[in-house]
C-alpha cells in the first residue's frame, strides 16, 4: 500500500509576515500572506497522497480562513519556525502514527497538486528528504517515512543544512510549483508565471489592475 502522508504548514504571525514584500503590497502585505497560505494549504489538501493538512500558526487571522478549508490547526508555542513544525509534527503522529510527515512551506502561491504528489511518491523512498528552493539555498519541503524522526533545519541557507543532516535531496524534473516560494516581488512575477492560486490571484488582481509591481 502507498504510504500517507500528513503534511506541517506554519504560518508566521501575519505582523511578522512577508516583510520583503512590504515596499510592494504596503498595507495589504498580510492579505497577501493569508491568500499564499491559503493556495498552499488548498493545492496540499487536493494532492492524493496527503491524508491531513495542519497548519502551526499563532495568529487567529490566518487559522480562521485556513481552518475553514479543511486543515488542521495547532497553536505555535513561538520559539521559532523549526520548533513550530516540530509541534505540528507531534500532533501528526497522535493522530496518525503511520503515516509519513512533511513540512512543507506556507508560501506557494504557484503549488500544483500533481507536483506535491510526484515529489511525495520520491520522498516515500528515503528515510529523510527534502526538495530545495528554486535558488539552491532554501527548502521548500522536508519529509520523513513513517515512525522516523522528524528534524527539520529550516531557516536561512537549509539547503545545506538539510544536506548536512543526511537528507536525501530529491531533484525531479517538472516541480517548478514546489520550488517557487515567494518572499520578494522578483518571486511573485516568477510565481505569477507558473499560474497562481485564485486567493493569491484575486489580491495580486486588485492590488496591481495592470501587472505586477515594477522592479
Ligand atoms: N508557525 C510559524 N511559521 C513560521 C515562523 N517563522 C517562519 N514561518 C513560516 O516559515 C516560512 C518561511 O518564513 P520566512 O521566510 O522566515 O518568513 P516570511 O514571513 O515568509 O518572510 P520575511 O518576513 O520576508 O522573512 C513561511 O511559511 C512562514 O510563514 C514561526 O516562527 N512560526
Ligand atoms: C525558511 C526558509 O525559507 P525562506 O526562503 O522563505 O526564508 C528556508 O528555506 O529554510
Amino acid at each position: 500500500m502507498s504510504i500517507r502522508w500528513s503534511l506541517v504548514i506554519p504560518v508566521k504571525t501575519l505582523v511578522a509576515a512577508k516583510t520583503r514584500l512590504a515596499a510592494a503590497t504596503g498595507p495589504h502585505r498580510t492579505r497577501l500572506a493569508v491568500a499564499v497560505a491559503c493556495d498552499t494549504v488548498t493545492a496540499a489538501l487536493a494532492c492524493p497522497p496527503v491524508a491531513r493538512v495542519i497548519v502551526v500558526t499563532a495568529d487567529p487571522a490566518a487559522a480562521g480562513p485556513l481552518g475553514a478549508l479543511g486543515a488542521d490547526v495547532v497553536t505555535d508555542p513561538d520559539r521559532g519556525l523549526n520548533t513550530a513544525l516540530r509541534t505540528g509534527a507531534a500532533h501528526a503522529v497522535r493522530l496518525a502514527p503511520g503515516d509519513a510527515v512533511g513540512a512543507l512551506q506556507a508560501d506557494l502561491p504557484a503549488l500544483r497538486p500533481a507536483e506535491l504528489a510526484a515529489a511525495l511518491t520520491a520522498a516515500s523512498e528515503f528515510d529523510q528528504s527534502f526538495v530545495p528552493d528554486a535558488l539552491d539555498i532554501g527548502t521548500t519541503f522536508y519529509g520523513v517515512r513513517p515512525g522516523l524522526p522528524f528534524e527539520p533545519r529550516f531557516g536561512g541557507e537549509s539547503r545545506i543544512k538539510h544536506l548536512g543532516g543526511g537528507a536525501k535531496e530529491l531533484r525531479l524534473d517538472g516541480i517548478d510549483s514546489l520550488r517557487r516560494d515567494v518572499d520578494t516581488p522578483d518571486d511573485l512575477r516568477a510565481a505569477m508565471a507558473l499560474g497562481l492560486g485564485r486567493h493569491t490571484a484575486a489580491v495580486v488582481a486588485e492590488l496591481w489592475p495592470a501587472g505586477p509591481p515594477a522592479r
